[in-house]
């Protein structure tokens, strides 16, 4: 894309890693993308003026031109295929507009494919597929068409049929349906050189491959006919000869079907990238069909606790709730609540959802504006951290240049050089005065957050030498701000730090990164299983009173503690008293009580004592929460984080507070204490519980090895199966919602082998048959499956799994996990 478009002179390569979009070495090392780079480029290219397009197609010259005719500026974020990966998707795929999902034409629909299709699907964003590596041998174009239809949920419209050579030969370039023409590529070139025919030529030289395009063409007229009215009539007006419906009004008709919301239509393109077959008309399908930022719906936002779209905050229609305290606290500053005031506020507002950090330009903060514009020296506030920083330096990215700019406007992407604190995910916005934070509640608006999942995989960090140690936890920081799917914890005795993310390779990355890329003197352990430990019971009240002699700490200051299992499942906000300061993470629940004081640190009563001037109520609770978290990643037992577990601190400054020898650092510490001290209360009699991952897990088999995979999962790996799919019959792995497609009724061109086999289609057809199996499987029987399931499947099993949730582990197992974590430790 970057070559034809003139931002590199040559083709990158994967395979000798020459590729501009995986930057990083251990991604051209590995051959694969971690990290979702973005680089903006124009299509077709700005230097080429208009583009060539064929003349003389349906002949009528008055008609709208298509988009592609004309520069349009293409922002590209290249995203991980890899299932350790898939936060990193995840938090990409809420800024695009569009998507391209690339299929490998030999693979078909993989399980990572319907798991990757079903989050863009939640975000609503318009999809069209591109089937790849047709020149491989066994790429199934057809077969691929059919499995979208039954896997993906969706009609696949056919836009372009393979051509391959003599019919079965090699494969030489694409069917446009459209613009019925054959697009013949030279072969081994570099794509540039490409041979239009027109249907009549073609009728002439290739007769197969023209009656081809017309079955296809006439497919997705009728197929867009089903769903589009205005397409209908023009097929009326085409006096229902399906040549005859022009380009444009197909493009028309398929930009209609796939913009609309729950759009069941999914343009279906092909080509090998690696032949460089496909890829200028795929630009052309981006510009023709995926919708352009304006063309997106409101992005949802929340302002405390309430939501709506941002447009709307910014119209002043947004109705703020008058029971939150949101409201409340408006009021008694005296400042306005008015919905329009708050929305003439905003300036501009973007989302952080890549942070890289460049050895030669320094952290980059990958930004996506959603309204106004982010300014050069502006002020922007961060509203995950409360603070604010002035963006100093923009940039709009291109393949090897960047490019300084004086502001991002509404729809861009582009770069905030030299962040100091912007992390991953967090909100950023610009506001009208000069006031280092933003009007209430405005310092509160929040993009649609996405969930970060919690990490099932571990592993011990150590600097090489103390002396590291410092320099190690800095880059620790940077390289957490890159990715919040990484978290890292520290033991407070032995000072041990460990690292826990979502997947082996997920760690093995980081810990690449961390000593590769940004020079850390450090080394990881083994990697294993992050289970997770729940009370028995809860604790009795505990308070702790931390003296400066004692702890690493200085100064003096107290809390009290009470610890709690919570049941499973609960939702935990129901729990909360309304008028308290609470936390929830991972299944935890902080709740820091300060019954004796009002919200400005006054007393309640007269007997009551005061806070003292250094201190504010929401320094107290930030310092508590702080304590409990770090308390709570590690468990009284068996050195595991906490799950299902409330912590409620109390602050009663008669106590707790000793003048100004009480500081920030010394609550936290005592937080940690009080909260640690109750853990071990409530484990006084019997140890904490066990809480394994549960994953879900989807895989993707053939018909004929589907038995031997089943019984693998329910009876050696204590799995339990919830559905099997039978893909070609439409009863997929996609959810109930999605509609059932008949399969037999999508248009599929016959792949080359369907024909020329021995064996009747039908045979084929069933032997090829593609089966999801979901089950429920504890992780701890998951680790090494790929490799056994590519045994048992001849190498054409995938699967992708993600946690459901963690389970407490009892009887003979839990005594089995605990020996093995026993003789871990010896
Ligand atoms: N034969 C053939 N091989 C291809 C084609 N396109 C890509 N490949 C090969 O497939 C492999 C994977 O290519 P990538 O571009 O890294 O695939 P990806 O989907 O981006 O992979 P991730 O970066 O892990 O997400 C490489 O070895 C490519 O050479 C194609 O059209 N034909």
């Amino acid at each position: 894309m970057l070559y034809y478009s003139g931002h590199t002179r040559r083709i990158g390569d994967v395979d000798d890693g020459s590729t501009v979009t995986d930057f990083l070495p251990a991604e051209r090392a590995r051959g694969i993308t971690i990290q979702s780079a973005a680089i903006t480029f124009e299509w077709p290219p700005a230097l080429a003026g208009l583009q060539s397009t064929p003349e003389d197609i349906g002949g009528d010259t008055s008609e709208t031109q298509p988009r592609s005719r004309f520069t349009h500026n293409i922002n590209l974020i290249d995203t991980p295929g890899h299932a350790d990966f898939t936060f990193e998707v995840r938090r990409s795929l809420r800024i695009l507009d569009g998507a391209v999902c690339i299929l490998d034409g030999v693979a078909g629909v993989e399980a990572q494919t319907e798991q990757v299709w079903a989050q863009a699907a939640e975000w609503n964003i318009p999809r069209i597929v591109y089937i790849n590596k047709l020149d491989r041998d066994g790429a199934a174009f057809g077969r691929t068409v059919r499995e979208i239809g039954s896997r993906l949920g969706g009609w696949p419209a056919v836009c372009q049929i393979p051509w391959f050579e003599g019919g079965k030969g090699r494969f030489t370039g694409v069917g446009d349906v459209i613009n019925l023409e054959g697009l013949l590529y030279e072969n081994g070139g570099d794509g540039k050189e490409i041979k239009r025919y027109r249907l009549s030529q073609l009728e002439q030289e290739y007769p197969d491959m023209a009656q081809e395009l017309r079955s296809a063409r006439a497919a997705l007229v009728e197929l867009l006919s089903e769903h589009d009215d205005q397409l209908v009539e023009a097929f009326f007006e085409a006096e229902e000869d399906h040549l005859n419906i022009t380009p444009s009004q197909l493009l028309d008709s398929l930009r209609r079907c796939l913009l609309a919301p729950h759009s069941t239509i999914i343009p279906v393109f092909a080509g090998a990238s690696f032949r460089n077959i496909g890829v200028q008309p795929l630009l052309d399908a981006v510009t023709n069909l995926l919708p352009s930022p304006l063309e997106r719906p409101d992005p949802d936002v929340s302002v405390g606790s309430s939501s709506g779209g941002l447009s709307q905050l910014i119209r002043g229609d947004l109705e703020f709730r008058k029971d939150t305290n949101t409201a409340a606290k408006l009021k008694k500053k005296g400042q306005t609540s008015d919905p329009l005031a708050i929305g003439n506020a905003l300036q501009g507002c973007a989302l952080a959802f890549k942070v890289v950090n460049d050895p030669r330009k320094g952290v980059l903060v990958y930004i996506r504006v959603y309204s106004g514009s982010i300014d050069r020296n502006g002020l922007l506030y961060n509203t995950n951290l409360q603070s604010s920083e002035r963006a100093t330096t923009l940039l709009r990215m291109y393949a090897n240049e960047s490019v300084p700019v004086q502001a991002l406007h509404a729809g861009e992407i582009g770069v905030i050089a030299g962040s100091k604190y912007a992390r991953t995910g967090d909100t950023l916005i610009s506001y009208s005065g000069n006031k280092a934070t933003p009007p209430e509640p405005l310092n509160k608006l929040q993009l649609r957050p996405i969930k970060v999942p919690p990490p099932v995989f571990f592993a011990a960090l150590e600097p090489n030498s103390l002396r590291e140690e410092k320099d190690m936890h800095e880059k620790l920081a940077l390289l957490l701000r890159e990715d919040p799917s990484l978290q890292v914890s520290q033991d407070e005795d032995t000072g041990q730090t460990q690292i826990s993310g979502m997947g082996e390779l997920h760690l093995e990355i980081a810990a690449d990164r961390l000593v590769n890329d940004l020079k850390a003197k450090a080394r990881m352990g083994k990697i294993a299983i992050g289970y997770r430990e729940t009370l028995p019971e809860a604790s009795m009240s505990v308070t702790k009173v931390l003296e400066g002699e004692r702890a690493a700490t200085k100064g003096k200051a107290g809390c009290t503690a009470l610890v709690e299992p919570l049941p499973d499942d609960e939702d935990t906000s129901l729990t909360v008293p309304d008028d308290a300061f609470s936390y929830e993470q991972d299944g935890n629940l902080v709740v820091v009580e300060t019954p004796t004081l009002d919200e400005k640190g006054r007393p309640l009563t007269s007997d009551d004592v005061a806070l003292p001037a250094n201190l504010t109520v929401p320094e107290i609770q930030t310092a508590y929460l702080n304590g409990a978290l770090a308390a709570l990643s590690r468990g009284p037992s068996y050195s595991f984080p906490l799950r299902n577990t409330k912590v409620t601190l109390t602050l009663r400054p008669e106590e707790h507070i000793f003048g100004s020898e009480t500081t920030y650092a010394s609550l936290t510490a005592a937080a940690r204490l009080a909260t640690n001290a109750a853990f071990r209360d409530a484990t006084k009699n019997t140890a904490s519980i066990l809480m394994e991952p549960v994953m879900n897990v989807d895989i993707s088999v053939d018909e004929a090895s589907l038995g031997n995979v089943i019984q693998d999962i329910s009876s050696s790996r204590g799995g339990q199966i919830v559905s099997l799919g039978d893909h070609e019959d439409g009863a997929s792995a996609s959810d109930n919602s999605t509609k059932r497609i008949d399969v037999s009724k999508i248009y599929a061109p016959k792949d080359p082998f369907e024909s020329g086999s021995s064996r009747s289609g039908e045979d084929h057809h069933r032997l090829n048959l593609q089966r999801t199996v979901k089950a429920r499987v504890p992780l701890k029987e998951m680790v090494g499956y790929l490799k056994h399931l590519r045994s048992m499947t001849g190498g054409r099993g995938t699967f992708v799994m993600s946690v459901d949730r963690f389970e407490k582990i009892t009887g003979p197992r839990e005594k089995a996990v605990i020996q093995e974590l026993l003789g871990g430790f010896v």
